[in-house]
């Protein structure tokens, strides 16, 4: 059986952001010449980008794993590594974006409309922009964060004006060949089309698109056939042709009742209740199925329909047909609001990059969950001192200290940062305790000072710079 291929599973992982470096600046006579370690570029993101000349999610079927380029590391001599390349993947118009419990991330329509799909990971800072009056020269650099890695799943749903539905076997395919340039597979068997098919026809001034599904069979709506897969193709189309076989050899069918069928499936799959249809008659080339089409079509009428009667391989009824199409598309049109504005960027929605927080989890563990201290984390070696110091300076500034704190640990209990499958646990030194922020400058004496003495506004005014610098880095174009 062959799989379908308008819903596919992708893996996608943005690059890696390259390390800072740590390196110090050497010239003769001059052994310490400062820092100057330069920053790890960015990692690269992984982009869907509507292409209109993309038609089918195939490409994806086929390799179904893709991975931007990582950031390369700082270099010395206050040397940037290079960002990683963004990976540019073209999709179909009308591609919806769906994470792993089916939740909708995007629906990209329109060509140009583009959607991150995943964020590289940024840069560290190399030890020059970690430099600041309180830190003359680290002898550390922070590391470059991974880039976001997960499964997406992408459907398409065609977007064309009008669809044409009907039994396998009833002759969607051949209609669509005859009436534009689209050259579908046909063929005598249930099931010839596996992948809806776009054609386009002119009739007088009216340029329209039809959408060609696979074949509709009793239990579609609930997944019978190929279900659901395709019902989705019809959503997005603003007419609906029911094309009916007049000639079947199926003893127990007939056009009227598979009509009743099919509408029957719409109908269960819900939403297209306000969508035109009109009636086709198809294979009227041969005398039985002329006849039956004479015999029913005043029933179908009365009914509400129009109705045409057509032969796809003799050619015949289709002028009126097209035409009529035309008209009902225009008006449908005229109906229908201003197209959406196209080349829409949209990012994954933003994380609350404010706040954090602190659960005491058992005797002696605490956590803490938050974008900032998570992140942090990521870019710490943990195999330097200094820049284990730096992390808890920052963890420190940001109020996790006093908040361990309140929450009533002690030091020597654990402290986790992160999630439960993936956190950094490590004992706790609490650094507010050991009293150095008490300390003036000498001959100062804080008790007889504002709230702010010097020694502290230099340490805020250092933190300042280190957060700018910081946002600087994470900057994002968009
Ligand atoms: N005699 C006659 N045969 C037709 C006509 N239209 C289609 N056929 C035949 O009917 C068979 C099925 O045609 P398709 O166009 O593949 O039918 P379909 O509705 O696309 O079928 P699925 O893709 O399986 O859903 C083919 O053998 C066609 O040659 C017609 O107007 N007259
Ligand atoms: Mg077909």
């Amino acid at each position: 059986m062959t799989t379908f291929v308008d819903r596919v599973e992708l893996h996608v992982a943005a690059g890696n952001g390259g390390h800072g470096c740590a390196s110090v600046h050497r010239e003769k006579f001059k052994p310490l010449g400062g820092p100057d370690g330069g920053n790890g570029g960015r990692g690269g993101d992984v982009v869907l980008v509507v292409d209109q000349s993309v038609t089918t999610l195939l490409d994806y079927h086929h390799s179904p794993h893709r991975k931007a380029t990582n950031g390369k590391p700082g270099e010395g001599g206050n040397r940037s590594g290079k960002d990683g390349q963004d990976l540019i993947l073209p999709v179909p118009d009308g591609t919806v974006v769906l994470d792993g419990n089916g939740e909708v991330l995007a629906d990209l329509v329109g060509h140009g409309t583009t959607y991150v799909a995943a964020d590289g990971g940024r840069g560290g800072l190399g030890n020059a922009a970690l430099a600041s009056a309180r830190r003359k020269a680290p002898g550390f650099a922070l590391l470059g964060e991974p880039g976001r890695a997960g499964d997406i799943v992408l459907e398409l749903k065609t977007v064309a004006d009008v669809a044409l539905v009907g039994y396998p076997s009833a002759g969607k395919s051949s209609l669509i060949s005859v009436l534009s340039a689209a050259k579908p597979k046909i063929a005598d068997y249930p099931f010839t089309t596996l992948v809806p098919n776009l054609g386009v026809v002119t009739a007088g001034s009216t340029v329209y698109t039809v959408a060609d599904v696979p074949g509709l069979i009793p239990g579609a709506s609930q997944g019978r056939g190929l279900g659901l897969e395709f019902l989705r193709h019809v959503e997005r189309c603003s007419v609906l042709v029911h094309v009916l076989d007049t000639a079947t050899l199926e003893s127990d069918r007939d056009p009227v009742s598979d009509l009743d069928v099919i509408e029957e499936e719409l109908r269960q799959y819900g939403g297209l209740d306000d969508r035109p249809r009109i009636v086709v008659l198809n294979k009227t080339d041969i005398p039985d199925g002329k006849d039956l089409a004479e015999m029913i079509r005043p029933d179908l009428e009365e009914r509400g329909y129009r109705v045409f009667e057509v032969s796809a391989v003799a050619h015949l009824g289709l002028k009126e047909l097209s035409f009529a199409l035309a008209e009902i598309v225009a008006k449908a049109r005229a109906a229908r609001p201003q197209e959406e504005a196209t080349r829409i960027v949209i990012r994954p929605k933003a994380v609350d990059d404010a706040g954090f927080t602190v659960t005491r989890e058992d005797e002696g563990l605490f956590r803490v969950r938050g974008d900032k201290p998570e992140r942090w984390v990521r870019q710490t070696d943990f195999n330097n001192d200094e820049a284990v110091g730096y992390l808890a300076d920052r963890l420190n500034r940001l109020g996790v200290e006093e908040e361990l704190m309140k929450a009533g640990a002690r030091a020597g209990d654990g402290v986790a940062i992160g999630p439960e499958d993936d956190a950094v646990v490590f004992d706790w030194e609490p650094t507010l305790m050991a009293g150095a922020e008490m300390l003036g400058r000498r001959g100062e004496d804080h008790r007889f000072e504002a709230p702010r003495p010097a020694a502290q506004r230099r340490r805020d005014r250092d933190a300042e710079r280190d957060e700018a610098q910081q946002e600087f880095d994470g900057f994002e174009p968009f």
